[in-house]
């Protein structure tokens, strides 16, 4: 499995059957797009979206956003066909929806080959099996499927999202043991933009690299919430500098802000760092 090291602080979903939202994409501030043939696409209009996003992927113009193709499940009468055409098109990665075990991905590696995959995870069933699908050999990232989850767990829909904990924080284990990627599940409310800025702060508490998104009005919020930020880039240069002082007097723990400060801490603030490197670089590709 080929390892993502670029930034996925907002990742946004678009309808593969919308010419507008598919043009619209190549111009926006997105770290990545789904392109969606699931969900977003009323089944009247399924097999059109495949040409249509064919044909899109084709123009090209999407730059270094990472181009991931969310197909429709294998048990449907579209996921296979979408697989197939999906391995032909452009992309980086494809996504499967409500993958229940490792199973479902061999299944779908069967078909697309070498091609990274994505994961929704989005069932009761998921939560449990995070860790197996989590060290699938060619997963690279975990999608939360928040909606889906709130519906199979009949849950009420909370702003502290406490009854889906359980399951976010399994999910983010099992990323960060096998080493992938990991981002969290949309905010529905897309003109509230206090409520999306206190979930992405959340997801990003928890571990998560990024946000799934909806609508382009929420990608300022979530680029800036998975940013670090300034405090934190002058912290972790402090840390770093201080550090590199102590060991020059063979000491291994600095205390910086009355804080001590070790090699872990060191490569913490070394992550945060090259974090800012690559979000700097995609403002220049
Ligand atoms: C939610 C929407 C239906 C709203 O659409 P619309 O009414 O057209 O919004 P606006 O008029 O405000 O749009 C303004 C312009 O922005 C473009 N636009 C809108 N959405 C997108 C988008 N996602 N990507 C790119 N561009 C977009 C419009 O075309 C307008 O452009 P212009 O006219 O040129 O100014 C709509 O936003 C939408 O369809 N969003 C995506 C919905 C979706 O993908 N849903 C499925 C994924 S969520 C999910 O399934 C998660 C998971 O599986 C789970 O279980 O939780
Ligand atoms: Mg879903």
């Amino acid at each position: 499995m080929s390892k993502i090291t670029r930034p996925l602080r907002s990742v946004l979903y678009i309808p593969g059957s919308k010419d507008r939202a598919l043009d619209k994409a190549r111009g926006l501030p997105a770290d990545a797009i789904i392109f969606d043939l699931e969900d977003a696409v009323i089944p009247e209009e399924k097999t059109a979206a495949r040409e249509t996003l064919a044909t899109a992927l084709k123009d090209g113009g999407y730059g270094s956003r990472y181009k991931v193709i969310r197909i429709n499940g294998l048990d449907t009468e579209w996921g296979a066909d979408d697989a197939r055409a999906a391995a032909k098109m452009d992309c980086d990665a494809i996504l499967l929806p409500k993958v229940g075990s490792p199973a479902d991905l061999d299944a779908l590696a069967e078909i697309t080959g070498d091609i990274p995959l994505w994961a929704m995870m989005e069932t009761p069933g998921a939560m449990l099996n995070a860790a197996a699908i989590g060290a699938h050999p060619k997963l690279q990232c975990m999608v939360m499927g928040t909606n889906d989850l709130n519906k199979d767990l009949q849950t009420r829909v909370r702003a502290d999202r406490l009854p889906l904990m359980t399951g976010l924080g399994l999910c983010v284990l099992a990323a960060k043991a096998n080493g992938i990627a990991i981002v969290d599940g949309v905010y529905n409310a897309f003109k509230d933009d206090e409520g999306h800025r206190v979930e992405c702060d959340q997801g990003r508490d928890m571990g998560f690299d990024g946000k799934t998104l909806i609508h382009p009005a929420q990608l300022d919020v979530a680029n800036e919430a998975f940013s670090p930020s300034e405090a934190e880039a002058d912290l972790a240069r402090r840390q770093i500098e201080a550090f590199d002082e102590m060991q020059a007097t063979g000491q291994g723990v600095a205390v910086v802000d009355g804080r001590i400060v070790e090699n872990l801490h060191v490569a913490t603030a070394r992550e945060t760092l090259a974090k800012l490197d690559a979000i700097a670089a995609l403002q220049t590709e």
